[in-house]
């Protein structure tokens, strides 16, 4: 089955936090007809879990346990939000300050991520065209991927989105906001097990003076050029 753009394959969008990732990624996939992967989501119902079992994120067997017997499922049609654990709507909640605080420490355990990363290549594999966003899709999800992206943006301006998206004026707390994602770079990039890193064939786009529908346009064109190319070589 084609999609409406004739798109076929797989597009990976990586970088760190308020690079514009997921609002990017949600508007290529509806501009190539494709599914829509949040894997940042499926990290942060597995960070629910794990609160809700009163286990400390940092107690990395403590949290493979709860993860192991949790039902995290989200929905991959582009437009749709479902993200649920055990039955539970939790879309909102995975969004909340208690959940961005603990989601590094959970996302570093690798038997977490063994799970997850098993869930999400199932998920991709149900799709003839998708975009999927995290931050080590292209280095070990989904390594032969057609089209892969590294979006970064100046420290200052992913600060300033963040606040902006969430409605934050007070200098105080956008300083604390800023001085969390300098937390969460640090952790989820140093971490032993699948880093946040560009894949060596990724193409790095910086957005820090793009605006979203600069960046759309420049990955739409890089996947359609890669279906391009793909039909022309076949
Ligand atoms: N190029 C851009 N310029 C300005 N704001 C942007 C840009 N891309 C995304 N945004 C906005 O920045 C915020 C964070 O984007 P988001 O997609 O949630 O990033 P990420 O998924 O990488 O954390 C959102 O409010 C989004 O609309
Ligand atoms: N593929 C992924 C996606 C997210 N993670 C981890 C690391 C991130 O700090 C958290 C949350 O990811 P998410 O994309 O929702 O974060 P932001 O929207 O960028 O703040 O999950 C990961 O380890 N691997």
């Amino acid at each position: 089955m084609s999609t409406m753009s004739g798109f076929r394959g797989q597009v990976t969008l990586d970088g760190p936090s308020g690079t514009g990732k997921s609002s990017v990624a949600r508007s290529v996939a509806s501009r190539l007809g494709a599914a829509y992967l949040d894997t940042g989501a499926m990290y942060r119902a597995a960070t629910v879990a794990v609160l809700d079992a009163g286990v400390d994120p940092e107690d990395g067997e403590a949290v493979a346990r709860v993860v192991a017997g949790a039902r995290i499922e989200v929905g991959t049609a582009a437009g749709t939000e479902r993200v649920e654990v055990d039955g539970t709507d939790v879309a909102e909640r995975i969004r909340s300050a208690e959940v961005t605080r603990s989601v590094s420490a959970v996302s570093a355990v690798p038997a977490v991520r063994r799970r997850l990363v098993d869930q999400q290549r199932s998920l991709v594999a149900a799709a003839d065209a998708v975009v999927v966003e995290g931050r080590d899709i292209g280095t070990v999800v989904l390594p032969d991927a057609d089209v892969k992206v590294y979006l970064t943006a100046a420290p200052e301006a992913r600060a300033e989105r963040r606040a902006l998206q969430l409605g934050i004026s007070d200098p105080a707390e956008v300083a604390a906001l800023a001085a969390d994602l300098r937390r969460r770079d640090e952790y989820d990039s140093s971490r032993a097990d699948s880093p946040l890193r560009p894949a060596a064939d990724a193409v790095v786009v910086d957005s820090t003076d793009l605006d979203r529908e600069g960046v759309v346009d420049r990955v739409v064109e890089l996947a359609l050029a890669a279906a391009g190319a793909r039909e022309v070589g076949a």
